[in-house]
């Protein structure tokens, strides 16, 4: 298992648990995805995932062996095998840098070879031509912002991507070309996703296990073609419920493979 939270609970100072008794795990190649409703924990448990919190009770195992957020070998390492996109892209690029610095990052932060070739590598991955590295995040749309983080997230190779909701500010066509991209990108670098996510559908594109949270706890979970097909938990059947039925198979077209949208 890359990553796992074992009996992971977590409460804000002052305020009441948010997560309890959290199990999740990660293996190579199976993408998890996180859904519930507002509140239920989702980013918090992220979060305490990515080694930016530390649970106040139980345990982040990453390569099987606990996460200790104090010891700087193993955070690099961590780091070099996880990285992160975040929802909104636009704050989340420094506006003062430029494109090739922002994606150059993690290579530098992590002491690894931060040649031109491998910043223009990654964003010729994501799509982008190479002449962006010399503009600034300004000068882009969300989409291509987001192709831009997406872009800084793989530089380094890591193994998983911890996303949250990245797509959800995004127009729906520039969100399913940033889908089609992190599916093509999950085949092509061995990514797996791990995601936070309110759009069953993407959950379905990206990730082959679903994790339903309630208030802080895990309240349904299985493959997610199984948890969408038949879901038992309210939140899950309101969810299920509420995405637009399509109309029968035999009148809709083939949906292209993954990868082949243009840059949004
Ligand atoms: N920094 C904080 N301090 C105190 N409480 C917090 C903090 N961040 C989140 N919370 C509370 O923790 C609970 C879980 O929040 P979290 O953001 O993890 O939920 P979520 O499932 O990601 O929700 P959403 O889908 O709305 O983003 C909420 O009740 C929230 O108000």
């Amino acid at each position: 298992m890359i990553l796992e939270a074992r009996e992971v609970g977590f409460t804000y100072p002052r305020g009441r648990a948010v997560l309890d008794g959290i199990d999740v795990g990660v293996t190579a190649g199976r993408g998890v995805a996180l859904v519930g409703e507002s509140g239920a924990g989702k980013t918090t448990l992220l979060r305490i995932l990515l080694g930016l919190l530390r649970p106040t009770a139980g345990e982040v195992l990453f390569d099987g062996a606990p996460l200790r957020l104090g010891d700087r070998a193993l955070m690099r390492r961590f780091r070099r095998g996880v990285q992160t996109v975040f929802q909104d892209p636009y704050s989340s690029l420094d506006p003062r840098q430029r494109v090739g610095r922002i994606v150059a990052e993690p290579l530098r932060s992590l002491g690894l070879d931060a040649a031109p070739e491998r910043v223009v590598d990654a964003l010729r991955e994501v799509g982008l031509p190479e002449d962006v590295v010399r503009r600034y995040p300004h000068e882009f749309s969300g989409g291509q912002r987001q192709r831009i983080a997406i872009a800084r997230a793989i530089v380094c190779r890591p193994r998983l991507l911890l996303a949250d909701e990245p797509v959800s500010a995004l127009d729906v066509t520039t969100r399913v070309r940033i889908v089609d991209l992190l599916a093509e990108l999950r085949e092509t670098r061995n990514l797996t996703v791990v995601m936070v996510t309110h759009d069953l559908a993407v959950a379905a594109l990206l990730c082959q296990e679903t994790v339903v949270l309630s208030e802080g706890r895990v309240v349904e979970r299985g493959d997610t073609a199984s948890v969408l097909g038949s879901p038992t938990h309210p939140y899950t059947r309101r969810l299920v419920a509420s995405v637009p039925r399509l109309p029968a198979p035999a009148s809709v077209p083939q949906s292209p493979a993954p990868g082949r949208a243009g840059p949004a």
